[in-house]
């Protein structure tokens, strides 16, 4: 499985993002050595396009020892994959399907390594690369290989897409500071090599969605010949329809699910928001990117119509996409027996927000709350939101807190009924940590649920720690991330909707 990931060095002026990012990527794959990870994190961002082109020959390197056992074993696990597959051949139009996949279709031919060779010298002349050899982690399976599709991303600049420019945000010369052009513009996805693998996640108990999902596979393996993962009640309800199904795939446990971003290219969601946060739930790790399809009823978070499916998807799967890069919350439960900070449960990850409330209790909560140690505020009330700017439009919103374009960093601290008259909504900049500690003295427990669910309790003494998470959620945008936020305020919550004052009447002299 190959993957290659060009930064351009735009992003070096955003040094969490640049090490966030890296973080995630490299973090997964077990390629990188230690040493030159480390290198590359604690590189100061303006060195950091050499160290990058350095550590991406390192990688190359490495990557060459594998690259033709990867190309034989890939190859063997091809034609065994198709001898298994082509056994059904009840189901004749799948059958007549995967041979046109073999004789006519030559985009599906393995990539030969020589070719993977020239793409990444062209790769370090023009930014940075990474390639990648992933092995399935199925010890049954020793010899399944499945390739990942490579993808490139980058900003756009005044409308256009542009790949050499670079901006400094603060420039200090001749004793004057400026700010220069901010270059954080839209983000696009391009393909580099075809996507070959996607994750379809639906909304379960939904008749239209069922029907919707099994359309939709059929046209996907027919028409673009991808290799399909569903979930594992997904799969029994597609088998109950028809075995033709046979060749959809799926996972058998967490360690299974844990190694999806490595074989998925794309993920499509079929529902609403829920289901959107859903997917960012399976994914503890690196996100592959998110093409959300609208059947619900309100649909922040999924711009895309199903009943275009089609085409939306015959443009996603040639890119290039428009990409929004969705913040994550990285939430630790600290508890009061823990010896020190490190000794806390798995982080959890939200996409929306983090909630410390009453639960069923009537006292009120009493929250302390600090931020990078620094004393915020007491939280007396029902309890106490922390937001992505994602989930700005969500719970926070209800609360009172403000509407945050996606794309902007940072986590917002959303009072619910606090009993004070003074006490207004902030917004927090993306690098801090904040602390929302149960006090000793309290008289009630307080309750945490993770994008409304997985509801815990903290006792007295603990505490919830919360700080950015180092990978995002791209999820693929309709037009762009500013037009697909604008539409869904304007169209989900009728934002500032007022009649227009008429012509005739007074006017100023
Ligand atoms: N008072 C409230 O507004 C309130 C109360 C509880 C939970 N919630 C939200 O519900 C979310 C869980 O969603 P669910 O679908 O699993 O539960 P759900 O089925 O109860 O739906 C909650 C509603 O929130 C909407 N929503 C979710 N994420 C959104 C976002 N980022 N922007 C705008 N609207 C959004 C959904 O479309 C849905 O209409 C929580 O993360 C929380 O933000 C809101
Ligand atoms: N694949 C899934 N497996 C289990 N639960 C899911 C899955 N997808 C979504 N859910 C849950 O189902 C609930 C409803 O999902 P979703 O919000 O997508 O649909 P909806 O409520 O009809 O849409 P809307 O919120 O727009 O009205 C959410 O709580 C979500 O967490």
């Amino acid at each position: 499985m190959l993957w290659r990931l060009t930064i351009h060095p735009s992003l070096f002026q955003y040094p969490l993002f640049l090490s966030y990012f890296l973080h995630g990527f490299i973090t997964s794959f077990s390629l990188f050595s230690d040493k030159a990870m480390q290198e590359l994190l604690q590189s100061p961002v303006q060195g950091s396009d050499h160290h990058l082109i350095e550590f991406s020959q390192t990688l190359t390197t490495s990557a060459q020892a594998e690259a033709s056992e990867w190309k034989r074993k890939y190859e063997l696990e091809r034609a065994r994959n198709l001898n298994l597959e082509n056994r059904g051949k009840s189901c004749l139009q799948f059958q007549t399907d995967l041979d046109d996949m073999t004789t006519n279709n030559p985009t599906n031919q393995p990539t030969l390594y020589n070719e993977t060779n020239e793409k990444s010298e062209r790769c370090s002349r023009n930014g940075i690369c990474s390639h990648e050899v992933l092995r399935d982690g199925n010890p049954d399976s020793d010899s399944k290989m499945i390739r990942k599709a490579s993808f490139k991303l980058s900003w756009c600049c005044k409308g256009e897409q542009s790949d050499q420019q670079k901006h400094d945000i603060v420039s200090f010369e001749r004793g004057n500071i400026t700010t220069g052009e901010r270059s954080s513009k839209q983000i696009s996805l391009k393909w580099e090599s075809s996507p070959q693998t996607v994750l379809i996640l639906t909304k379960p108990n939904s008749i239209p969605v069922q029907i919707l999902c099994a359309e939709m596979i059929r046209w996907l393996k027919q028409q673009q010949k991808l290799h399909i993962y569903v979930e594992p009640r997904v799969r029994v309800e597609l088998l109950m329809e028809s075995s033709c199904f046979n060749f959809v795939q799926t996972w058998k446990d967490e360690k299974e699910i844990s190694a999806l971003h490595t074989k998925v290219d794309l993920v499509l969601t079929l529902g609403g928001d829920g289901t959107v946060l859903w997917a960012a739930s399976m994914f503890k790790g690196p996100v592959p990117p998110i093409v959300p399809f609208s059947l619900g009823s309100l649909g922040f978070m999924t711009p895309f119509y199903s009943e275009h499916y089609k085409e939306c998807l015959e443009s996603i799967l040639k890119g290039p996409i428009s990409i929004t890069l969705r913040h994550r919350l990285q939430c630790h439960v600290v508890r009061d027996a823990a010896k020190n900070e490190y000794e806390t449960e798995e982080p959890i990850l939200v996409l929306n927000e983090v909630t410390i409330d009453r639960g069923i209790s009537s006292f009120l909560t009493n929250l302390e709350c600090y931020c990078d140690n620094s004393f915020v505020t007491c939280v007396q009330g029902d309890g106490l939101i922390l937001s992505t700017t994602s989930g700005s439009t969500a719970y926070s919103l209800a609360a009172g807190g403000s509407m945050v374009h996606p794309q902007v960093p940072g986590i917002l601290f959303t009072p619910i009924c606090p009993h004070s008259l003074s006490f207004r909504p902030l917004i927090m900049p993306e690098h801090v940590t904040l602390r929302v500690q149960v006090p000793l003295n309290s008289r009630s427990p307080a309750w945490v649920s993770f994008d409304g669910k997985d509801r815990k309790q903290l006792a007295p003494g603990d505490a919830l720690v919360c700080s950015m998470a180092p990978w995002p959620v791209p999820t693929a945008c309709l037009v762009d991330s500013t037009n697909d936020f604008l539409r869904s305020i304007h169209e989900g919550l009728h934002w500032n909707l007022r009649k227009t004052q008429s012509f005739d009447g007074p006017r100023e002299s």
